[in-house]
């Protein structure tokens, strides 16, 4: 439709037809520096992928909102890092490779080009080390808090892909690195813990997504934490129509969320931000892991600690403490609504 001439505004200021609107001069500002040859430099309306010959691709979006998953003072190259790990870490728990991602972003009026910057610097030290390149996004405005949605692709050989359907009772229950940092370090950059060495503020800040994490032929099953150990332990049972019992004084925690004490185990088993795997291991699989409980990844090896056990009984997940007595917390996670 011809719009009616009272709603032509006036010309503001010259404007010459060369000229890059300024969304596009913000998208070649700051990421085309990671643009991959997918990304067309960001000059197209899509992206064109080559699939790797032989290989299904494995593909997921997380969002991050302004205050939800991440607090207005973080450093912003940790918040497109940390945009990026917890798309990383879903990857990893379906046992795929990384091949290139997309960004989404809804930006209100305050955040600054110096803050993107280092936001896009962040993401361009982290594509180095995961090995990934950007192939495109979405770039709008809001007057609502900053939107970050990252959209990850990765690959897997056909039939590899570790699901959380898959344990059976009896398998035993394991989980990589440790338990609870996250969630405390969020409490210590509200002032409620001391992190006198900054460990637990870097884990919020930069969670280790575990990579290349070797679990074809040995998990049954797989997901990634982010809810809370508790919760997500709980949807690995409910989809596999078991049980599951965690002993509280298996759960491996970093020496700075042992300095936190007993008081903080609840938030430690149902904090979440942990961003690591939760997996099942069969009896037979087990034999062979209990002996040597690492796992490589493209990162590092990472050490595995078993956990707690399935069993038959559709229950979902209960959590046993020191002296036998099941836990009970106000909830079990994080939950958005
Ligand atoms: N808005 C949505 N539209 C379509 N699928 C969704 C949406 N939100 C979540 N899902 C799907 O629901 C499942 C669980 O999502 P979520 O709890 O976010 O898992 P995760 O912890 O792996 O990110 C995933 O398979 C995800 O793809
Ligand atoms: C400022 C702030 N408050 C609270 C949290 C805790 N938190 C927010 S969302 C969330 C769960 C993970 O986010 P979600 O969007 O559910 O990720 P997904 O499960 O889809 O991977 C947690 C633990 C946080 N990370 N930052
Ligand atoms: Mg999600």
């Amino acid at each position: 439709m011809i719009p009616s001439r009272q709603s032509f505004r006036p010309i503001q200021r010259v404007i010459t037809l060369t000229d890059l609107p300024q969304e596009f001069s913000f998208i070649r500002r700051h990421f085309s520096k990671l643009a991959g040859p997918a990304a067309l430099n960001l000059r197209d309306d899509a992206a064109v992928y080559t699939p790797p010959q032989g290989r299904e691709l494995v593909i997921a979006a997380d969002a991050m909102v302004e205050q939800v998953h991440f607090l207005p003072s973080d450093p912003p190259g940790t918040i497109g890092r940390k945009l990026l790990r917890c798309n990383l870490s879903d990857l990893a728990a379906m046992g795929a490779r990384p091949e290139g991602w997309l960004l989404t972003i809804a930006r209100p009026p305050g955040v600054t080009e110096e803050w993107f910057a280092a936001f896009s610097d962040g993401l361009l030290q982290d594509q180095k080390i995961f090995n990934v390149a950007l192939m495109g996004g979405d770039t709008t405005s809001t007057r609502g808090p900053l939107v970050l949605s990252l959209t990850i692709i990765g690959s897997v050989l056909p039939g590899q892909a570790i699901k959380r359907l898959g344990a059976r009772a009896g398998d035993g229950l394991w989980v990589t690195g440790t338990i609870g940092d996250g969630a405390l370090g969020l409490r210590a950059l509200q002032g409620d813990i001391p992190d006198p060495s900054g460990y637990l503020a870097q884990r919020y800040h930069l969670p280790q997504p575990r990579v290349g994490a070797a679990l074809y032929g040995l998990a049954s099953a797989a997901m990634d934490i982010s809810d809370g150990l508790l919760q997500d332990a709980g949807h690995l049972a409910r989809e596999n129509h078991l049980g599951v019992t965690i002993e509280a004084t298996s759960v491996p925690m970093s020496e700075a969320a042992q300095k936190c004490g007993e008081t903080w185990l609840k938030t430690c088993l149902t904090g979440g931000d942990d961003y690591e795997i939760l997996f099942s291991v069969s009896p037979e699989q087990e034999k062979r892991l209990a002996k040597n409980p690492v796992v490589n990844t493209t990162t590092g090896p990472v050490t595995v600690t078993r956990i707690g056990h399935f069993h038959n009984t559709f229950s979902g997940a209960k959590i046993i403490g020191k002296n036998g007595e099941v836990l009970n917390f106000s909830s079990p996670g994080w939950s958005h609504f």
